[in-house]
């Protein structure tokens, strides 16, 4: 992944990590030689003034010694700057390339997984991965960096005492051992948290999100929220206690028994100079090196057990990429017919939706002819939404099948299937765009083409709402963002409408975006609708049964099927559920 994200700066990484990993035991080295080399001199008969000794050709070779150290010291220094820089750079990099793969593998997955809780954690788990660790290639890369470092440092000791670090290991690995466990319980924890860590996230939200503010103030909610998250987050804080107490009372005894091993080996270093065996300036890089090794393994040993953590947490990033959608095209996809010749056709069809034990559709079967405008009418959960989901292949039937011109709506490709469609939900997106693009999302290749735009906001009666605004089709519309105008709930539905007339689309789908419009705009927006989608197929859902009665044919679900299918006046006369809903609504207006 850090190659893909940038082979040029993680190879510049890599080498300068390799060049400061060798500069300690240099700088050392030069350390020892000083000290050898003042010890030696300051044996010697020389001269009285520092002058004198600067001078002196005795002194030459300590100052080249002292010139090589200095050297060493700005070198390292440029080496830790430069390192720094490309690392942050690096992960800037990799966070940006996982996010986009990760935006890139969501949108090919099915609108069955998003709806899906277990889902949803994994989502979540993925999201954080990518933005919130990638400390974990530098740690990686630290890591690496400090083995060579190790390794030098220890073939040095080796020379002397190969003992010595024996005795610095065994004193590490309980402290490995603890820290491992550890990080293992502190994963544990947050994974099965997760759903518990989305609902605290969507609780905090609720209570101060701006969607959410006038109900919340309306109803009081504030004190409702806020105790909910105080219950939710003091079970994740107490077990989280638990772990890092834990944690703190071992990793302190781990660290004593190291600290004894330490002063072991430095005692016998201290006796090795004290007999005669190591010179003073052997002392200085034994126990400069012996200190510096205890540092390093140690912070090894840790980065060892937190990488691992950090790589199981990795896991839900990969995981998350390997979900693969269900609903895909075959590998020889027909073509889509253009036009449609005979339409489509639902054959004893029935869905789920998953984890669900209810059927929302069952044993339903019509036909959607092409050229035709059809009406969907009936109760709430009738399964209207469904059918038209069915339709676009948003999810594919669990019984039964649907044919398009004769043919298996799944032996057609699913992008080119979706881009005949121009269907708007009743809960379509109000984006936090500019009005131009609002409804350029409907075609969005065509996102420059104004003179398209315009003509799609004429169509669904938006260019009113435009025109009223300050800034035209470039104003931003939401309140999300600096400038952003709020539109009334019929406004943004008219600019949610012009976007299925963006598309040039076999079939246009409006699956009731018009709940908010007032009575006149609901009947001149069905009214252009039927006219523009003369000769194309068409299916609108309204409660309404003035636009209702506009359609070609109408068909009354009950219960996920269709009860009765005709003309207004043909459902009419046979006095049914039609009538009776019908009669409902016109007695209201009397
Ligand atoms: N995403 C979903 N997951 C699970 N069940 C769902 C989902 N969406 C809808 N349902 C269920 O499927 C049934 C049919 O829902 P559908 O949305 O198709 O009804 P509808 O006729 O469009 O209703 P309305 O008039 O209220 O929009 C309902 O009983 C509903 O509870």
């Amino acid at each position: 992944m850090v190659w893909r994200a940038s082979p040029l700066l993680m190879l510049a990484s890599l080498a300068l990590r390799l060049l400061r990993a060798v500069l300690p035991i240099a700088a050392l080295w030069f350390g020892k030689l000083i000290i050898d080399e003042v010890v030696r001199l300051s044996g010697l008969e020389g001269p009285a003034t520092l002058a004198g000794w600067a001078a002196a050709p005795e002194s030459q070779r300590l100052m080249l010694y002292l010139a090589a150290e200095f050297g060493l010291a700005v070198l390292s220094d440029l080496l830790t700057r430069s390192s720094g820089l490309i690392d942050a750079l690096l992960a800037q990099r990799l966070t940006i390339s996982t996010s986009v793969r990760l935006m890139q593998h969501a949108a090919t997955l099915d609108l069955e997984d998003f709806e899906d809780a277990e889902f949803q954690d994994r989502l979540e788990r993925a999201r954080i991965q990518s933005s919130g660790r990638m400390t974990l290639m530098g740690q990686l890369f630290g890591q690496m960096q400090d083995m060579v470092t190790v390794a030098t440092l220890a073939g040095g000791l080796l020379v002397y005492n190969p003992w010595l670090i024996g005795l610095l290991i065994l004193a590490l690995i309980p402290a490995f051992l603890g820290e491992a466990h550890f990080n293992a319980q502190s994963y544990t924890l947050d994974f099965n948290r997760t759903p518990e860590r989305r609902e605290l996230d969507y609780v905090r939200q609720t209570a101060a999100s701006a969607d959410t503010a006038k109900e919340v103030k309306i109803f009081g909610l504030n004190p409702f929220l806020t105790d909910r998250y105080r219950v939710l987050s003091e079970s994740y804080y107490r077990a989280s206690r638990r772990i890092a107490q834990n944690r703190a009372l071992w990793g302190a005894g781990f660290t004593g028994v190291g600290t004894i091993g330490y002063y072991l080996a430095y005692a016998w270093i201290i006796g090795s100079t004290l007999t005669g065996r190591l010179s003073i300036g052997d002392l200085t890089f034994l126990a400069g090196s012996f200190l510096r090794l205890r540092s390093l393994l140690e912070g090894l040993l840790f980065s060892f057990s937190s990488t691992a953590a950090q790589a199981l947490y990795l896991d839900d990033l990969f995981g998350f990429f390997e979900v693969k959608p269900e609903i895909l095209s075959p590998p020889h996809p027909l073509p889509m017919p253009q036009p449609i010749r005979e339409g489509f056709r639902f054959e004893d069809v029935g869905f789920r939706y998953p984890g669900a034990e209810r059927w929302a559709v069952r044993h339903m079967s019509f036909t959607l002819k092409a050229g035709e405008t059809l009406a969907l009418v009936g109760e709430n959960g009738a399964g209207k939404t469904t059918l038209v989901k069915l339709l676009c292949r948003l999810y594919d039937p669990d019984e039964g099948r649907i044919l398009l011109d004769g043919r298996d709506l799944r032996d057609y490709d699913v992008e080119a299937l979706r881009s005949a469609m121009g269907v708007i939900f009743q809960d379509f997106v109000r984006y936090n765009l500019t009005a131009a693009d609002n409804i350029a999302v409907g075609r969005i290749a065509a996102r420059d083409d104004r003179a398209r735009v315009e003509t799609a906001a004429k169509r669904s009666l938006a260019d009113r709402v435009i025109e009223g605004l300050p800034a035209g089709y470039d104003q931003m519309i939401g309140k999300r963002f600096r400038n952003g105008v709020e539109l009334s709930g019929g406004e943004w539905q008219k600019i949610a409408i012009a976007r299925a007339y963006m598309r040039d689309a076999e079939v246009l789908i409006l699956d009731e975006p018009t709940a908010a419009l007032d009575a006149r705009s609901e009947f001149e927006v069905f009214q252009r609708f039927k006219e523009l989608s003369a000769g194309r197929s068409a299916v609108l859902i309204s409660h309404r049964f003035s636009s209702v009665r506009m359609a070609d044919r109408i068909l009354v679900l009950s219960g996920g099927a269709v009860e009765a299918a005709g003309t207004h006046a043909e459902l009419l006369a046979q006095s049914g559920r039609y009538a009776e809903l019908f009669e409902l609504q016109a007695a209201g207006y009397r």
